[in-house]
């Protein structure tokens, strides 16, 4: 009998980013789908539906119900009201979640399989049934180099982010276009004379950035662009941000190791959806820089090893060239001034493929494949 598959969230900004990846994958042809929406039961599914051509309610937890394993990029809030309810109806299915809301809850298994297969299969051997998606700086960033954990080579690791407006939601890639784009016209005259200074131009811009009115600052609360927000998530009251504690809770449940320590900051740039990082790394004993990289290289087949060379890096080693893609560069790869411990590397990735939908699609293939 075909999977019968309920996908929640699927036409947000990450769902409609895990359909065109199932697509791609072919996923649909191993499944049959039950699409649900939460403002449009009733009205038309999506084009891969099959046999089920309408909206359910998502709410509906009769409909719910019926689903052998739900998929949901529908948000925490969503998660927070529907799970509980559907596990305390007796829905014994396999829940496949985006969003942040159960990530450190006991039995459920933070998902990045080309990192954490044994995790996860351990997890399943024990009958597990939740699976969900990691932060986006952590996936990716582990995506990249994984390897030097799975070695046992990581004492501890520092994390300095460049975090793109995706990561706060669709609305927010809108307001940072908006805002470079009352930049630009503020100062337009004096950009198109080549003789105009550039302070007059400079004053005018900081002008304006600290003149932006509420509705062109409503979601960062201050001008990104042309500027940059060194918090992201919620204040914790200890001096750390959620998203800075995240990167030691969420890379230690991955790799189901011990207490790494893991600590740095976060920080918001004007980048579209690829979310970038400096690491600095304390290594437990002096590796050869080549026996990283052989490492690095022969982790996963996305990662890419960037030589450290100029040229490289601008080619190979920018959001610009990396949005998009299921590949995750890591480059500036060098010892560190510090000691022959102490590694430096730069990565990236992109938030919306590895950061978020596709590790759910692939945990799904692992469901149904088994
Ligand atoms: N943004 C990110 O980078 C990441 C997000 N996540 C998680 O995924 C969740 C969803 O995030 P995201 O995809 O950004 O959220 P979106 O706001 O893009 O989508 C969430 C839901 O909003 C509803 N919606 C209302 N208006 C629209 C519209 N105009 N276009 C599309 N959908 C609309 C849809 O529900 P309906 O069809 O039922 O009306 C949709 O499923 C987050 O809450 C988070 O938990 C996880 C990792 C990264
Ligand atoms: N917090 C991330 C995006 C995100 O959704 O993270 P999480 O899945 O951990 O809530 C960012 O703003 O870049």
């Amino acid at each position: 009998m075909t999977t019968l598959v309920g996908l929640v969230g699927w036409r947000g900004m990450v769902g409609s980013v895990l359909m065109e990846r199932m697509t791609a994958e072919r996923d649909f042809d191993l499944i049959e789908p039950l699409f649900f929406s939460t403002s449009n039961a009733g009205g038309a599914a999506p084009a891969q539906a099959k046999n089920e051509k309408s909206l359910q309610n998502a709410f509906d937890i009769e409909q719910l119900k019926r689903c052998d394993i739900i998929i949901t990029a529908q948000g925490g809030d969503y998660t927070t009201e529907v799970y509980p309810k559907l596990r305390a109806a007796g829905w014994n299915g396999h829940w496949i979640d985006a969003a942040s809301t159960l990530r450190m809850a006991d039995d459920a298994v933070i998902i990045l399989d080309p990192v954490n297969r044994p995790v996860i299969d351990q997890a399943l051997a024990n009958g597990g049934k939740n699976w969900i998606g990691g932060n986006c700086t952590v996936s990716c960033m582990l995506m990249g180099v994984g390897a030097l954990y799975k070695a046992g080579l990581v004492e501890w690791m520092s994390t300095q982010t460049y975090q793109a407006a995706s990561g706060g939601g669709a609305q927010h890639m809108r307001e940072l276009l908006t805002q470079y784009g009352t930049l630009n016209a503020a100062v337009k005259p004096l950009l198109d004379d080549p003789k105009s200074a550039i302070l007059e131009i400079d004053r005018q811009v900081i002008a304006k950035q600290r003149s932006l009115s509420a509705d062109e600052t409503a979601n960062f609360g201050v001008p990104l662009g042309g500027s940059l927000i060194p918090w992201i998530d919620k204040d914790l009251g200890n001096g750390q941000s959620k998203e800075e504690w995240k990167g030691m809770a969420e890379t230690n449940k991955i790799l189901g190791s011990g207490a790494i320590p893991v600590d740095g900051f976060c920080v918001r740039v004007g980048a579209m959806r690829c979310h970038s990082q400096a690491l600095t790394f304390k290594l437990k004993k002096d590796v050869p820089l080549a026996d990283i990289e052989a490492m690095i290289r022969a982790d996963n087949e996305w990662v890419q090893y960037v030589p450290n060379t100029r040229e490289d890096t601008l080619k190979h080693l920018t959001p610009v060239a990396v949005t998009g893609t299921m590949t995750i560069p890591v480059g500036r790869v060098r010892k560190l001034a510090m000691g022959p411990e102490y590694l430096g590397a730069f990565t990236i990735g992109d938030q919306l493929l590895w950061g978020a939908a596709e590790p759910l699609r692939r945990m799904l293939r692992i469901l149904i494949e088994r």
